[in-house]
């Protein structure tokens, strides 16, 4: 019924004006399923390949599509899936690209959704899914390698976890950050916004805590219930490993320091989540941090576990943190991207579901994190290749699609 008919590959453009993939899958029965890439520019050295989008497509076409036209069914997401790993042959995606494939996976999903006539969400999780969803963490100020001359910390998010549903949560997230702009014209510091839509001042980390703090609570009080906030601190990018030190500009702090400063941050701001506090190889410092805030905040592997359930289960081992964010793109295929989220919740650590820097019109982690109750997604706050998931969002809990 959702055996393939054909899949069709192109590059179309990312929301940083660079080539991505998109991939078109057609069912026998007349379904029909598309999706593309995204693309990180703070990638993690253990994720799956990312090859230019032109020689991801080519080689696509040459491995995966004659493995998948004919031969395999849409609706089975594991057939597709171990199609594409079969069709690549390494263990990272390095021949067809992780790109290619996770646009297939996405693809292929959609259109074993469309024949089912289901939801998206519901396909993949299953008829007793649909009634959770995830509290979205909304990048409100951000540099790092996502803006130039902002702050040295990547992203600050906020966090409204007391909101009674996902629309309100949605709204308050993008008040928190017209309220930040606010802020910033009062202050005359004029700020441009980097590639997730985040403002991007050039202000210190400190002054960025400062301004969150504010917002947060202006929008608190408006919207009548609790907020919060959190970071990407994306330690591996501020990492030195020359100096073995976190460079933050001018001050630079040792791993020690770096586990002591976040901790502080922690018990400061009551910061409700910390991604990456700290370098992507360093499970020890993790999982010292961990053990000194886990119990009060998510400590997130993002670089650190980059979405593979063998970096996970180390990490489970090591007590390193106790959540770890799910990017699809990082690993490949849907079906990876759900092992990781279910060994993480056999183990306690909450999954995360995560947009990539470079993004698309694409929704599907929208229904990625319902179909997986995942208590979090975070994939920004304003621009259109960000509302396109929190519209989604809004549109599943309304029962709109
Ligand atoms: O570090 C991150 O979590 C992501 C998304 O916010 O950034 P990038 O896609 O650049 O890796
Ligand atoms: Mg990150």
């Amino acid at each position: 019924m959702t055996r393939i008919e054909s899949v069709r590959l192109r590059t179309v453009l990312d929301s940083r004006g660079n080539p991505t993939v998109e991939a078109d899958v057609h069912t026998e029965s007349g379904g029909h399923g598309r999706a593309a890439a995204p693309s990180g520019a703070s990638t993690g050295e253990y994720e799956a390949i990312e090859l230019p989008a032109e020689e991801a497509v080519a080689a696509a076409r040459e491995h995966a599509v004659p493995r998948l036209e004919g031969r395999a069914f849409a609706a089975d997401q594991r057939e597709v899936d171990q199609a594409l790993h079969a069709a690549d042959g390494t263990d990272d995606f390095s021949t067809i690209g992780a790109n290619s494939a996770v646009a297939i996976s996405m693809a292929a999903a959609k259109a074993g959704a469309d024949v089912l006539g289901a939801p998206l969400y519901q396909h993949l999780g299953g008829a007793f899914r649909g009634r959770n969803y995830p509290v979205p963490l909304g990048n409100v100020i951000g540099g790092g390698e996502h803006a130039a001359d902002a702050t040295h910390i990547q992203e600050f998010l906020a966090a409204p976890v007391g909101a009674p549903n996902v629309r309100d949560a949605v709204f308050a997230n993008a008040a928190v950050h017209e309220t930040v702009g606010e802020l910033l014209t009062e202050r005359g510091t004029p700020a441009a916004k980097g590639d997730e839509g985040a403002w991007a001042p050039s202000i210190s980390d400190a002054e960025a805590f400062e301004l969150m703090a504010e917002a947060v609570d202006e929008v608190e009080d408006a919207f009548g219930f609790d907020i919060e906030f959190g970071l990407d601190v994306a330690g591996a990018e501020l990492y030195d490993a020359d100096e073995d030190a976190y460079v933050y500009g001018d001050t630079t702090r040792s791993t020690e320091e770096q586990v002591e400063y976040i901790a502080d941050l922690v018990e400061e701001y009551g910061l409700v989540y910390v991604e990456d506090p700290l370098d992507e190889d360093d499970y020890e410092a993790f999982a010292e941090l961990t053990d000194r805030v886990g119990d009060r905040t998510l400590v997130c592997g993002d670089d650190l576990f980059v979405t593979n359930t063998n970096r996970l289960q180390e990490g489970i081992e090591r007590g390193a943190a106790n959540s770890i964010l799910v990017k699809p793109n990082q690993i490949g295929t849907l079906s990876d991207a759900f092992d990781a989220i279910e060994l993480a919740v056999e183990s306690s650590y909450t999954p995360v579901v995560s947009h990539r820097s470079g993004e698309t019109e694409d929704a599907t982690i929208a229904h990625l994190a319902v179909a997986a109750d995942a208590p979090f997604i975070k994939t920004g706050t304003v621009g259109g290749e960000r509302t396109a998931k929190l519209n989604e969002l809004i549109r599943i809990a309304d029962e709109a699609l």
